[in-house]
């Protein structure tokens, strides 16, 4: 049981040559993964594959030994956090809403100030807009809403990136408890001593993409 990519790379429509890959991949469940690379050299590519948002131009993306079909949506056993956080949420939604509905539409029900609680904020915060939110308190906020959906598998692309050390700590101290309580984690991050810390298992993209070490 595992969140596998076999032999999988991407070509982005036009583009001369693979993006990504061909690679193998594996997100176990109950730990933490690293994938790191430089700029430009696909991790976020390879985290849109593994989540089925994108079909892989060749080999094949697994989920619990199921194949992952892409159809534009996130595969129901994965969450995705983004390194974009105003982009992702919808600015007209207060945020313990937010979190309600990504429950709903997995059909779960959930504690959202819980929630918020194990993210290291208060629940007042869900009363308001993404807008009337701090940048980290936005990210943890967006972390709760991922872990609403109840993943098996978390993609967390770049989850602490511009952070300050507090929130980055609080993210990093969600994820460590969740992996140990059996979440399987994706890491994607430029920060080598937050996958020291916290990951397992270690991944490197070189930078044209196609080369991975373990
Ligand atoms: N929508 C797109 N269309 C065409 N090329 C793209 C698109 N998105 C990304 N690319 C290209 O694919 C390659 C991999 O990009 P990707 O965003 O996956 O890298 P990354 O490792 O996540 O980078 P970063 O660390 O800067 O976020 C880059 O050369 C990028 O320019």
């Amino acid at each position: 049981m595992s969140l596998v990519a076999r032999q999988v790379a991407y070509t982005y429509p036009g583009a001369n040559g693979a993006q990504v890959g061909p690679l193998d991949l594996e997100v176990r469940p109950g730990a933490v993964t690293a994938l790191v690379g430089p700029s430009g050299s696909g991790k976020s590519t390879l985290t849109r594959l593994l989540a089925g948002l994108r079909a892989p131009s060749a080999g094949e993306v697994r989920c619990d030994d199921e194949p992952v079909r892409a159809g534009g949506r996130l595969s129901g056993h994965t969450a995705l956090l983004t390194q974009h956080p105003l982009a992702a949420a919808d600015p007209r939604m207060r945020l313990g809403d937010a979190i309600q509905l990504a429950a709903r539409l997995r059909g779960r029900q959930v504690d959202a100030v819980a929630l918020a609680e194990e993210v290291g904020l208060d629940g007042s915060v869900l009363d308001r807009l993404p807008r009337e939110v701090s940048g980290g308190q936005l990210q943890r906020l967006l972390l709760a809403r991922a872990l609403a959906q109840g993943p098996r598998y978390l993609l967390a692309d770049e989850a602490t990136a511009h952070l300050d050390p507090i929130t980055s700590t609080a993210i990093a101290d969600a994820l460590r408890r969740r992996a140990a309580d059996g979440l399987g984690i994706l890491l994607v991050t430029h920060d080598h001593a937050l996958a020291a810390s916290l990951a397992e298992h270690r991944y490197a993209l070189d930078a044209g993409g196609r080369t991975l070490s373990a």
